[in-house]
């Protein structure tokens, strides 16, 4: 299908090639996009590109600027004077490449691009299939960046074939009104037939490519943006400082996915509409030459493209004026459908305890609470865009008269031809299209604003977590002696408030330690910091060298899928055998779920308390770590079988140090020390040895 494709927009070029010559602007696509090109594989950034872009029209420019001073003074042959276009239209168009360049240094699309450059200059080796070629091993940024020039391209000849159909409109009806049926028909089989076929194929092909670039830009910086979050406990640290970066599902499955698609749309959409712009500027310039103030005999240059200008104008204007409430309203909706989504699964992970409850009725007057949110936001709208469509429909009709309207006087007075006439409408048309492109992308550019905002405060958020309390922190340090230590320790809350002391405080290697306390006196948060995952405070805490850590907290997780996977978790599957799983599970106490490995459930609402703890034993079996933190871990046992578990550690990791934390008394007797939790005088927990009777055999 594509290399058919790619094997008839060939030969529909090749005809064109041959056809091109009777335009009268064909200097000025060649030399864009040849300087395009070349730009973009010197590209190696979306930032750099923009540059590359913005240098590459001044210089066009800068060319025509000077063809118009050597028309102007004379200097060139009449023939070549033809395809030099007057001196004002390069001008103007320079200054709209001034403010391409002012739009590029604006902080937010420095961010845009800041984003996607992380992307587009990825050096990580990957493989594309191209079509007719094969398959090509290049960098991800590079074979981004191809994609994007291949598609740049392919946008801008689409603009030049928009150019040649107009000339192709005026050729055909010109010889329309000389009864030309040759004429007639060379342009109809010999022009518009291969301008269409192109045009199709080219569609198509970029349909496909375009694709390609969103999945793989997507995909780099979906993993690049998990990786962050995840990496060095991130996500959990992120989520107890405070809302900076709420919803970070949202941000990485919903706004990354709008960002993308949205840069991708804008971005090639302005570009091809600027494009359109600068060159039916030009047609509408010359097709301009012969118009007069209307009812006298004054000249204007360029008279057809400052009414079109002004018309766009004062459409853009309406348009803004009568649909600003709208970005409000739309920003609003999202909200109230986040909102609501958000109940449904709350509701559906607390499923059991409304069950429990008989919390129904409930639930659903709440729901329809919500969903009434949503259905008045978007009444709202609804009334709202009814307006803005009764304006842009009477402006979208008016558009297809009012070229007619201008034109129509001249060419009864006989100054233009009907062919002429129909190459100004469809010239008034594309310039009037390309200027309404601002107007239609009015919201979508509000709401991708929005999205861009999102990604930059959660990358800031990230960034945050990475360097917070770089100055005073908790940390981490290598243990030599194997004991692990915690030396000036004071573990503070997130906003700052101290919680807990500890100096010369010891956990040694082979000894089973037992931590107790009051409820709240900070035990947890000290396994927290234990694990690297609290860093509020200051201190340091040494950490045996080279050995391994579990911690199994009361309420283990989960994770969705196989139970082979649930009990390996955070192994893989593969990093055990079956026979090894089966001989855990039964050791933890689990023989019925032996054979039930590959079984597919929701396993955290499946599975009791009490077993879900076994279940995390029996991955500490399977892991064997060095040191195992127990924090209530078996708190949902009852009392016999807990005894049977730490029998079971003892008697499966005999070489692992067990430390736990837990309120039954009967605990102590599988622990050789106990350390207590006590108010000091300051008002500050601090842990305390305790004399520990000898553990039970
Ligand atoms: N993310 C947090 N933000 C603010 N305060 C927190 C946070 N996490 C814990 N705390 C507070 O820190 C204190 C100590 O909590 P911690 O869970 O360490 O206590 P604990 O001794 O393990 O209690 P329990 O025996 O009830 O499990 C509590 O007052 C708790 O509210």
């Amino acid at each position: 299908m594509i290399q058919a494709s790619i094997a008839t927009a060939a030969a529909g070029l090749a005809l064109l090639a041959l056809q091109w010559g009777g335009t009268d602007i064909s200097i000025l696509l060649p030399v864009a996009v040849l300087g395009l090109s070349v730009a973009l594989f010197l590209a190696r950034s979306m930032a750099k590109f923009l540059q590359i872009f913005i240098g590459v029209l001044a210089g066009v420019e800068g060319l025509l600027v000077a063809l118009s001073l050597l028309r102007a003074f004379g200097l060139v042959s009449e023939s070549f004077a033809d395809y030099v276009p007057p001196a004002s239209m390069p001008i103007g168009a320079t200054i709209f490449a001034f403010i391409i360049f002012g739009v590029s240094r604006v902080p937010v699309i420095r961010t845009i691009t800041r984003i996607a450059d992380r992307y587009f200059t990825s050096r990580a080796l990957s493989e594309i299939h191209v079509p007719l070629i094969g398959r090509i091993r290049a960098s991800e940024g590079a074979i981004g960046t191809a994609l994007l020039a291949f598609l740049l391209l392919i946008n801008l000849g689409q603009v030049a074939l928009n150019v040649r159909l107009n000339f192709f409109g005026r050729d055909m009806f010109n010889a329309l009104q000389e009864k030309d049926a040759g004429a007639f028909w060379y342009q109809l089989f010999w022009v518009f037939v291969p301008l269409a076929s192109v045009f199709i194929t080219t569609a198509l092909v970029e349909i496909v490519s375009q694709y390609v670039l969103r999945i793989r830009w997507r995909g780099f910086l979906n993993r690049l943006y998990v990786h962050e979050w995840l990496s060095e406990g991130t996500h959990y640290r992120m989520q107890l400082v405070g809302h900076a970066a709420d919803n970070p599902d949202q941000r990485i499955a919903d706004d990354l996915k709008s960002y993308i698609d949205q840069t991708y749309t804008l971005s090639i959409g302005l570009l091809n509409q600027s494009a359109t712009l600068v060159s039916f500027i030009a047609i509408l310039w010359s097709l301009s030459a012969g118009f007069t103030l209307p009812g006298t005999d004054i000249p204007v240059p360029g008279l057809l493209v400052w009414v079109c200008i002004a018309y766009a104008v004062l459409g853009t204007w309406l348009t803004h004026a009568i649909g600003r409430p709208l970005i409000r309203l739309y920003f609003q909706q999202e909200r109230v459908e986040a909102d609501y989504r958000f109940s449904l699964a709350r509701l559906r992970e607390y499923t059991e305890q409304v069950a429990l409850l008989g919390g129904e009725t409930a639930e659903q007057q709440a729901l329809n609470g919500r969903f009434g949110m949503i259905v008045r936001n978007f009444m709202q709208i609804v009334r709202r865009v009814m307006r803005l469509q009764v304006f842009q429909s009477a402006y979208f009709q008016a558009n297809v008269v009012v070229p007619y309207i201008l034109t129509a006087p001249y060419f009864f007075i006989g100054k233009v031809t009907l062919g002429q006439m129909q190459q100004t409408v469809g010239a008034f048309s594309s310039v009037q299209g390309a200027l309404d492109f601002f107007i239609t992308s009015y919201s979508t550019i509000a709401n991708y604003k929005a999205g861009v905002d999102r990604l930059t405060t959660f990358e800031a958020a990230i960034e945050a977590v990475r360097h917070q309390g770089e100055k005073g922190r908790v940390t981490l340090a290598p243990s030599h002696n194997g004991d692990l230590n915690v030396e000036g320790l004071q573990v503070a809350l997130p906003d700052g408030r101290v919680l807990m002391t500890a100096d010369g405080v010891s956990f040694r290697q082979g000894e089973t330690t037992l931590l107790t306390g009051p409820s709240g006196s900070g035990k947890s948060t000290l396994f927290r910091a234990i694990s690297g995952i609290w860093p509020f405070g200051t201190g340091q805490i040494l950490v045996p060298k080279g050995q391994s850590m579990m911690l199994l907290p009361q309420r283990p997780y989960i994770p969705m899928g196989a139970l082979r996977a649930a009990v390996t978790y955070p192994g893989t599957h593969v990093a055990y055998g079956d026979a090894a799983i089966k001989e855990a599970l039964r050791a933890a106490r689990l023989p019925a779920l032996v054979d039930r490995l590959d079984e597919e459930r929701a396993w955290a609402q499946t599975l009791s308390l009490g077993e879900q703890q076994r279940l995390a034993i029996a991955r500490a079996l399977l892991a064997k770590p060095d040191w195992l933190f127990l924090d209530e871990a078996t708190a949902a046992l009852d009392e016999p079988t807990e005894a049977e578990i730490y029998a079971v550690i003892r008697e499966k990791l005999p070489e692992t140090t067990v430390v736990s934390i837990g309120h039954r008394s009967t605990l102590s007797a599988f622990h050789n020390r106990r350390i207590d939790m006590v108010k000091t005088e300051d008002g500050l927990f601090a842990p305390v040895e305790r004399r520990q009777p000898e553990p039970a055999e």
